[in-house]
This record gives C-alpha cells, sequence and structure tokens, in this order.
C-alpha cells in the first residue's frame, strides 16, 4: 500500500515538475495540462526513492575490459568502490554476454541496496528492468530518455549524455533527471569522444535546469579543478579509468572522494 502511494506521489510529482515551463500552443500551460499528456504503463514497483541529486558526487562507472585486466569481478570491483565512498554505481559492461550481465546486475543490485548507494546500468533497459536497477544511463544515440521513462516509470533515475545546451533542453523536455557531460579532458576510455573542455561542460551547467555530472578523463589530479569551477548545477564527477583501471580500487576512490571533500568544505 505503502508503495502504491509512493508511485502515485512520484507521478504527480514528476508531471508538476515536467509541465512548469511547458508552452503548447499559445502559450504556457498550467501544471494540470500536462499531467493528462503522461501515459506510462503500469510500473515496476521496487526502488522507488526520489533522485537525490547529492548522489552525483562521485560517480563509479565500471568498465569490463579494466576489471579483467586486473583480474577483478564485477561484483568486487562494485563493492570496493562502494568502500572507498562512491555515491552512484553505473555499471557500463560493452562486452558481455546478456545472462552474465543480468547475473552481475543482480549481485551488484544486492551489494548496492545494502550500501543505499543507487545502482544505473549504461543503456541496457532490459537489464535495468530484469535486476531492478534504480535507473538506466542513456547517450545520444541510445533510446530517448522518454521511451526509456516509458518503460521504467517515474520513480526510477535516468541520466542522459549532453554535450550542447540542445541537448541539454531535451534531455529535460524528455523527463531526465541528471545530465552526464563530457569530455570533460581527452580520454581514452571512450573512442572518438570529442573533448569538450571547461567551457563545453560551463556551456552545458548554465543551460541546464537538471543536475549535470562532469566526465571524461577526471583523475585525482584535475577532479579538483572541475569541483572549483562552482557551477551551481555541478554536482559532482564521473570516473572509469582513475577507479577502475588500477589494483586497488578501494583505495583510488578514497583518495578522490576525499579530494572532492575537500574542494566542496572550502566552496
Ligand atoms: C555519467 C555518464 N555520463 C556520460 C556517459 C556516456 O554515455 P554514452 O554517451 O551512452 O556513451 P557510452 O557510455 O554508452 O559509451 C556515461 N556512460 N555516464
Ligand atoms: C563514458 C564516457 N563518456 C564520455 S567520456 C567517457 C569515458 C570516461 O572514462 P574515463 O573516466 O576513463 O576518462
Amino acid at each position: 500500500m505503502l508503495n502504491a502511494v509512493q508511485v502515485a506521489k512520484n507521478f504527480v510529482e514528476s508531471a508538476l515538475h515536467h509541465s512548469k515551463d511547458l508552452v503548447i500552443g499559445n502559450g504556457p500551460q498550467g501544471p494540470f495540462d500536462h499531467l493528462f499528456r503522461l501515459r506510462c504503463p503500469p510500473y515496476n514497483i521496487g526502488s522507488q526513492q526520489r533522485f537525490n541529486p547529492d548522489s552525483l558526487f562521485l560517480y563509479a562507472v565500471t568498465d569490463s575490459r579494466m576489471n579483467k585486466r586486473w583480474g577483478h569481478s564485477i561484483e568486487d570491483a562494485v563493492k570496493a568502490a562502494i568502500e572507498g565512498g562512491a555515491t552512484i554505481v553505473q555499471l557500463r559492461e560493452k562486452d558481455i554476454e546478456s545472462r552474465a550481465f543480468l547475473e552481475a546486475a543482480k549481485a551488484c543490485m544486492d551489494i548496492c541496496k545494502s550500501s543505499g548507494v543507487p545502482l544505473l546500468i549504461n543503456d541496457r533497459v532490459d537489464i535495468a528492468l530484469a535486476c531492478n536497477a534504480d535507473g538506466v544511463h542513456v547517450g545520444q544515440s541510445d533510446i530517448s530518455a522518454r521511451e526509456v521513462r516509458k518503460l521504467l516509470g517515474p520513480g526510477k533515475i535516468i541520466g542522459v549524455s549532453c554535450k550542447t545546451p540542445a541537448q541539454a533542453e531535451q534531455a529535460w523536455r524528455d523527463g531526465a533527471d541528471y545530465l552526464g557531460c563530457g569530455g570533460v579532458f581527452p580520454t581514452t576510455t571512450k573512442a572518438n569522444n570529442p573533448t569538450l573542455g571547461f567551457e563545453g561542460l560551463k556551456a552545458v551547467c548554465l543551460a541546464s535546469k537538471l543536475p549535470v555530472v562532469a566526465i571524461g578523463g577526471i583523475n585525482a589530479t584535475n577532479a579538483g579543478s572541475v569541483m572549483e569551477l562552482g557551477l551551481p548545477n555541478l554536482k559532482g564527477v564521473a570516473v572509469v579509468s582513475a577507479l577502475f583501471d588500477r589494483e586497488c580500487v578501494s583505495t583510488e576512490t578514497r583518495n578522490l572522494r576525499s579530494i572532492l571533500t575537500s574542494v566542496r568544505c572550502l566552496a
């Protein structure tokens, strides 16, 4: 019963939120007009916590090739990142078979749930639904956030990769919860990914109505400078290789977390 009330509350809040600046026809519409435009299937009642943007503070994004290189299982890598202080985790597993991915995702869900850390799945809505993950992260060439929202319902977290203010605006209209913006610095983790630099990150953050996490080439030497930009909706950094292409994932995560915390304390 409590879950049903929470789902209904999330639905109404989501509708109100997404209609607040909506213009249809001759002018701005009241929140209730938009309420009737939302068409969602019955929701999978699972983790129905609302998204807390502060969870983007230290976003650990896994990589199966790096785990393999260091002899880490996905579960061990996730456990270590959480031990070190990761505040949200994304399974970004590009070369793993679906069945193995789902098994690993279920195990990671248990780990994340018991630590109160949200777990998102990169690209694979099917895996996210099957393991009742907290959400999905999609890019510009994946299914749109609007379609993902229809599949996941209002209680789940949806992140969208954005490199431009126009993409940020579209992600907000589509019902995303946060934006991943980058590469801020050059990276070898993602091929053919243009580097935006601080200027590109600033442009997206200033245009975005959603919280933003910076990604791309971020590590212990430059994470402080990203957060020192002081952009109001820049909530944290998302990191792959500086955490997972390392022997001791928990040590690297702890180190990065303490750097981010010291910048936050000075702000
Ligand atoms: C937090 C975060 N931001 C951006 C990305 C990149 O996602 P995408 O553009 O879909 O590229 P791939 O990760 O699929 O290569 C991300 N994964 N996470
Ligand atoms: C997935 C992704 N999207 C933009 S840059 C990037 C790779 C980030 O990896 P790293 O933290 O190793 O540079």
